[in-house]
């Protein structure tokens, strides 16, 4: 459903990811790993489309479409959702108001508020004083809204506490319906975790271990998890892939 090949990237210049080649079946949820600036926001924004991230080579193919070139409401028209590392609070606008952007009219955005205990934030400008828990509950929220059938997310367990990590691991297992057999599954996930403690919820099926803007390594996602706890991510590269 989803490939990347042979993806070079830029920003201002600066050629930051290397040669990237990934492929995402329907129904499966990928994590991806790596060291502080190894790459993966920048592999993850360039999936959106986002036209700060200049693409030098290769392409992204999505359902068989070469979306390489499409702007990112383009994207996410075909279905492609993405919830931010750090989301941009926005004056002036009301969180509801977005919610129902991301809905365009599928469902009522006050009964998914509801549901989830948001109510409150809804008539408040987007992400304004929220704090680092709200403002993720409310970026996955925009998504379950959207529904995506690519779904990217960064760090969506980052600022969380524990209680709600349980919250927002049972919103992303809604959005990537982990609650179907796999093959009744037709939504992808591609997820971006440190700790790896969102990955409890998630029963994920592949691990990506990105070093230097280049995938170094791929693995199950718990094995690689234990490697780099136990030996750091230079140690996990080298020994779960030792022909990199
Ligand atoms: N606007 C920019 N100008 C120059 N370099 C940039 C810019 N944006 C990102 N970079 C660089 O690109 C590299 C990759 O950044 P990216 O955010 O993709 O890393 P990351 O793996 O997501 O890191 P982290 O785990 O810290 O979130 C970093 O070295 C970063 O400084």
């Amino acid at each position: 459903m989803f490939q990347i090949e042979d993806l070079w990237v830029s920003i201002e210049g600066k050629e930051v990811l290397k040669g990237i080649n990934l492929k995402v079946e329907p129904g499966e949820t990928h994590a991806l790993f790596g060291k502080n600036g190894s790459g993966k926001t920048t592999l993850l924004m360039t999936i959106m489309g986002f036209s700060h991230y200049k693409v030098g080579q290769g392409r992204i193919l999505f359902q068989g479409q070469d979306i390489t070139a499409l702007p990112t409401y383009e994207r996410a028209k075909l279905g492609i959702g993405m919830a931010f590392q750090r989301p941009p609070t926005i004056r002036g606008v009301k969180t509801k108001d977005i919610f129902r952007v991301c809905a365009g009219g599928r469902i009522s955005v006050e009964a998914l508020a509801f549901e989830y205990g948001f109510e409150s934030f809804m008539d408040r400008e987007i992400n304004y004083g929220f704090s680092g828990g709200e403002i993720k509950k409310s970026e996955l929220l925009q998504l379950v809204a959207q529904d995506p059938k690519l779904v990217l997310l960064d760090e969506p367990e980052s600022g969380v506490d524990l209680e709600n990590l349980q919250l927002i691991g049972q919103i992303i297992r809604r959005l990537l319906e982990k609650d179907l057999r796999r093959v009744d599954r037709t939504k992808s996930g591609l997820i971006i975790t440190h700790t790896g403690h969102i990955l409890t919820y998630l029963n994920a099926d592949v691990g990506h271990v990105m070093a230097d803007g280049q995938v170094a390594c791929q693995g199950h996602p718990m094995d690689i998890l234990d490697h780099v706890k136990k030996s750091g991510y230079e140690e996990c590269v080298r020994c779960l892939c030792p022909q990199f």
